[in-house]
C-alpha cells in the first residue's frame, strides 16, 4: 500500500509501504497512481516526495507477480511512471536503502533524485532474465550515457550513492535524514521549470564510433553470457536507445521483454533468486530448524592445513574480521603458505576497498596453538588415517565446547565425529577452491550434529559472503556424490569414440563454465586416482578386456588411471586430457596424442569407435547426474530440490540461467528423462546410475508437479521408507 501526507505545508510525500522491500505490487501501484493524482490536483501542494518505509526506497517489480501474466493486474507501470514524470509539480524521490529495478525506474521517471550515502542503486533485471521494461533502459543511457549505461544494465551490478552522483544518476547525497533532505530540496524547486528535468526528452549523450562500441560489447556479453539470452536484450534495448527517437525505443524496450518475459530462462533466473534465499531456511532430520536454532558467536577460529584449501579459508576467516590461528606442520609449507595469505589478502583489499585483514592472522607450526580458539576447520590430506588423528589430538587440545569442522570433500563426517569427546560438535565445512573466492559452502551435518552448531556454521558462512546450504552426511555429500556418475558418462563416451574436445564442447555450449575434462585437468587426475586406489580399483596397466573394465559389479573406466600411470595429472604438469604450454598453464589445447591413445585403448578393450551426438552426451551426463540428485532428495541427503541447485550454480559452473539440475530436469519434463534413462539404462545393464530412480518414478506417476511441489511427493516416499 501507500501513505500519503502533506509535510512542510506545501509538500505531497507519498510513502511506499509493502515488505520486506516495498516491491511495486498491484496494490502499491495502485496507491502510486492514486496518490500522485491526489498530490497534483491540490493546490496547497508545490513539490511531491516519494519514499519508501523502514530504509528501503522500493526492491522493484514484485517478482513473485511473474509467475503467471494472471497475477499481473494492477495499473502498468510504464504509464504510471509517464505520468510522474509529466507532472507540472516537481517530484523528488528520496533513496533510502536501495532502488533496484522498477524501483530505480520510478526514480528515474522523477525529476530530481536524493540518494542516502549508505544507498544502493541499479538494474538488476538481467540477473533474473529480463530487462529494466519500465523504460529503464531507454532513460538511464539518456542520463548517464552509453557506456556507463551498458556497464550497469548488462550485469546488473548494484552501485554506491557515491557512484551514482559522480555519473549524474542522482542529483544529491545526504548523510542524514534523506527524507527531511529531499523534503527540503522539493521546497526549494518548487515553481520552477520541469522542461530540462524529464528525462525522456533528453538526447543519448554522443558516443564517438559507436557500432564499434556495441560490436565490442555485444561480442564480450555473448562470450561471458556462455547461452543466456538476456544480456544480449539489453545491449539490444540500450542500442534502440542510442539510435531511435524515445517513443520507438520504448517499443522495441517492449518487444523484447516480452520475448525474455516468457522465456524458460527468466523462468530459470527467477527460480534461482528464490531457492537461494529457500537454502538460508534449513532444516535437519530431527525437525531442528533455522527459526528455532540459535548459535553462539565466534570470536576466534583456527585452520589447520595451510594447503591450496587452508590458506584460502585463512583469508575468508580473515576478511570477516575473525582472529585466526594457521596452523601448517611442514616448514616449506609454512613459509610458503605466509606469503600467499599475505598476497591473497592484499589482492582482496585492493579489489573490496577494504582495509587489510593481517594483524588478525597468528601462524603456528603446532596444534596446541589452537587450545583457546571457538572454532577449528581442518584442511589436512584428504586421508581418513591423518585426519582422525587430527581429530583425536584436537579434542585433547581445545577447550571444551570448541566446534570441530573439516573441509573434506568426501570423507564421512560421522567417523570423524567419532574420534572426538564431544561428537554432537563436529560437522563438515566443505568449501570450493579458491575458498576464499568461490560462493558455496556446504555445511555437512551427521546424526548427532547439534543443530546450534549448524546455525553458528551457516552464519559464519554468511560472514563470508558464501552461500551455504545444509547437507547430510554420505559419501560426497550433494555435490560431488552427483558429479561421479556426471563423470562416469563422459568417461564412459571417450570409450564408446568421443574425444575430451567433443564432450567438453557439448556441456560448454549447454552453458558449463568448462567442460568435465578441463574440469579435470584443473583439480588434477591424481586426486581420484588416490582416492581410487585407496578403494582398490586400481589395476596397474588397466587390465584388458571386457572384464578389466568392470569392478565390483559395475562399469569401470580405467582410462584416467591410464593417465595417470603416464604422468598426466592435468595442467600442473602441463598434460592431461589437453596439453598446455607449460606445467601450470591454463590455456588447454587438443592433444594430437590423445587421439592413438584412445585408439589403442579402444583397440585393446576391443570397443569399436561410433560417432557421438551432443545431444547423447547431454542426455548421459546431466540425466545421470539428474537421477543421482533424486536418490539424494530420496535419501534425505539435502531437503529439497532447491538446495541441490544451488550448490550447483554456485559451487559447480552449472549455468544458472538453466535454473540447477533439478530445475532442468522439471524443464525438460519428467517423463522425457525418465524415458532417457530407461534407454540408456537398457541398452548399458552394466551401469546402475542409469536405472531410474525410484522418486523419479514416483513422481512422474503423480503426473510431474512442479519443482516447488515436488518436497509433498518427497515426504510420502520417504515415510514409506
Ligand atoms: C532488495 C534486495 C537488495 C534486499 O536484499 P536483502 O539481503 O536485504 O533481503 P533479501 O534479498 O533476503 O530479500 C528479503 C525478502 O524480500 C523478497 N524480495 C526481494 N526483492 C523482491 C522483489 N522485487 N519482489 C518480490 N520479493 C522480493 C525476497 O524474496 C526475500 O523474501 P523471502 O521470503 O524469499 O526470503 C534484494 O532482495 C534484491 O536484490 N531484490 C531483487 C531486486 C530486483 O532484482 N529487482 C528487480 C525486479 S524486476 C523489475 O523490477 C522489472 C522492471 O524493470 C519492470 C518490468 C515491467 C514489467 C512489464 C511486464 C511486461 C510483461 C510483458 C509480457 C508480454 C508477454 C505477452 O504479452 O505475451
Ligand atoms: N583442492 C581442492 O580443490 C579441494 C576442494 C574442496 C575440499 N578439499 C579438501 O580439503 C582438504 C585439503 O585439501 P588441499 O587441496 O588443500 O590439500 P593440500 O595437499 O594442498 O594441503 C594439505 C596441507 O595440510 C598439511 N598438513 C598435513 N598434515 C597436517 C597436520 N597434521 N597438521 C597441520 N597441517 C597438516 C600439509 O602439509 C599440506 O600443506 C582435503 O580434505 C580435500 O579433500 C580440497
Amino acid at each position: 500500500m501507500t501513505q500519503y501526507s502533506r509535510v512542510s505545508g506545501s509538500v505531497g510525500l507519498i510513502t511506499l509501504k509493502n515488505p520486506p522491500v516495498n516491491q511495486l505490487s498491484a496494490v502499491v501501484r495502485h496507491g502510486i497512481v492514486d496518490t500522485v493524482q491526489k498530490a497534483l490536483s491540490d493546490p496547497k501542494v508545490k513539490s511531491v516526495v516519494i519514499c519508501g518505509q523502514n530504509g528501503m526506497f522500493c526492491g522493484g517489480a514484485d517478482i513473485k507477480e511473474f509467475q503467471t501474466l494472471a497475477n499481473m493486474r494492477g495499473p502498468p507501470l510504464i504509464p504510471m511512471i509517464h505520468s510522474i514524470e509529466a507532472a507540472d509539480k516537481p517530484v523528488v524521490a528520496a533513496i533510502e536503502g536501495g532502488a533496484f529495478g522498477g524501483g530505480l525506474e520510478l526514480a528515474l521517471g522523477c525529476h530530481y533524485r536524493i540518494a542516502h550515502s549508505k544507498a544502493k542503486v541499479g538494474l538488476p533485471e538481467v540477473t533474473l532474465g529480463l530487462l529494466p521494461a519500465a523504460g529503464g533502459s531507454q532513460r538511464l543511457p539518456r542520463l548517464i550515457g552509453v557506456p556507463a549505461a551498458l556497464s550497469l544494465i548488462t550485469t546488473g551490478r548494484h552501485i554506491t550513492a557515491a557512484e551514482a552522483l559522480q555519473l549524474g544518476l542522482v542529483d544529491q547525497v545526504a548523510d542524514h535524514n534523506t527524507v527531511d533532505a529531499a523534503v527540503k530540496f522539493a521546497l526549494s524547486v518548487a515553481g520552477q521549470s520541469l522542461d530540462a528535468r524529464r528525462i525522456s526528452n533528453f538526447q543519448c549523450p554522443p558516443v564517438p564510433n559507436m557500432d564499434a562500441l556495441f560490436e565490442d560489447v555485444m561480442q564480450k556479453v555473448r562470450t561471458t553470457a556462455r547461452g543466456a539470452i538476456a544480456p544480449i536484450a539489453c545491449v539490444q534495448a540500450v542500442r534502440a536507445a542510442a539510435t531511435l527517437p524515445y517513443t520507438q525505443g520504448m517499443q522495441r524496450e517492449k518487444e523484447l521483454m516480452a520475448t525474455l518475459f516468457t522465456s524458460g530462462q527468466a523462468r530459470a533466473l527467477q527460480y534461482c533468486f528464490f531457492a537461494q534465499r529457500v537454502v538460508g531456511r534449513w532444516s535437519m532430520p530431527s525437525g531442528a530448524r533455522w527459526d528455532t536454532s540459535k548459535g553462539r558467536p565466534i570470536h576466534k577460529a583456527a585452520v589447520i592445513g595451510l594447503g591450496t584449501m587452508g590458506r584460502g579459508i585463512t583469508v575468508a576467516l580473515a576478511q570477516t574480521g575473525l582472529s585466526v590461528v594457521a596452523v601448517e606442520t611442514q616448514e616449506k609449507q609454512f613459509m610458503e603458505a605466509k606469503k600467499a595469505v599475505s598476497n591473497m589478502l592484499e589482492r582482496g583489499a585492493k579489489r573490496s576497498g577494504k582495509p587489510l585483514a593481517h594483524g588478525k592472522i597468528t601462524y603456528s607450526q603446532s596444534l596446541q596453538a589452537v587450545a583457546d580458539v571457538d572454532l577449528v576447520i581442518e584442511a589436512v590430506f584428504e586421508d581418513m588415517g591423518l585426519k582422525k588423528k587430527v581429530f583425536q589430538q584436537l579434542s585433547a587440545v581445545c577447550k571444551p565446547g570448541t566446534f570441530l569442522c573439516t573441509n573434506t570433500s568426501t570423507l564421512d563426517v560421522d567417523e570423524l565425529a567419532s574420534q572426538t569427546h564431544q561428537p554432537e560438535l563436529v560437522v563438515g565445512m566443505h568449501f570450493f577452491a579458491p575458498a576464499h573466492i568461490m560462493k558455496l559452502l556446504e555445511v555437512v551435518y551427521g546424526p548427532r550434529s547439534s543443530p546450534e552448531l549448524v546455525a553458528v556454521v551457516m552464519e559464519l558462512g554468511k560472514k563470508m559472503g558464501k552461500v551455504s546450504v545444509a547437507v547430510g552426511n554420505c559419501r560426497g555429500f550433494v555435490g560431488n556424490r552427483m558429479l561421479k556418475p556426471y563423470r562416469d558418462q563422459a568417461y564412459f563416451l571417450l570409450e564408446e569414440g568421443a574425444t575430451p574436445q567433443l564432450i567438453d564442447q557439448a556441456l560448454e555450449e549447454f552453458g558449463f563454465a568448462m567442460g568435465a575434462f578441463k574440469v579435470s585437468d584443473l583439480s588434477g587426475l591424481d586426486v581420484g586416482w588416490k582416492v581410487r586406489k585407496e578403494e582398490g580399483l586400481v589395476q596397474p596397466g588397466g587390465g584388458s578386456g571386457k572384464s578389466a573394465r568392470i569392478r565390483n559389479g559395475v562399469r569401470y573406466s580405467p582410462l584416467g588411471d591410464l593417465m595417470c600411470e603416464q604422468g598426466r595429472f592435468g595442467q600442473k604438469t602441463g598434460r592431461g586430457w589437453y596439453q598446455y604450454d607449460k606445467p601450470g598453464s591454463r590455456d588447454a589445447r587438443p592433444d594430437p596424442w590423445m587421439h592413438s591413445f584412445l585408439e589403442e585403448y579402444r583397440a585393446r578393450h576391443g570397443l569399436v569407435a561410433r560417432r557421438i551426438s551432443n545431444q547423447e552426451v547431454l542426455e548421459r551426463c546431466l540425466y545421470a547426474m539428474i537421477n543421482e540428485g533424486f536418490r539424494v532428495l530420496e535419501d534425505g541427503i539435502a531437503a529439497g530440490p532447491e538446495d541441490i541447485d544451488i550448490i550447483y550454480v554456485f559451487g559447480y559452473g552449472w549455468p544458472r540461467h538453466r535454473g540447477g539440475p533439478m530445475f532442468y530436469a522439471n524443464m525438460v519434463g519428467l517423463e522425457i528423462v525418465l524415458e532417457r534413462l530407461e534407454h540408456y539404462a537398457q541398452a548399458n545393464p552394466d551401469m546402475p546410475t542409469l536405472q531410474p530412480c525410484s522418486l523419479l518414478r514416483k513422481l512422474v506417476a503423480s503426473g510431474s508437479p512442479p519443482v516447488n511441489k515436488w518436497k509433498e511427493v518427497i515426504k510420502n516416499v520417504r515415510s514409506q521408507l
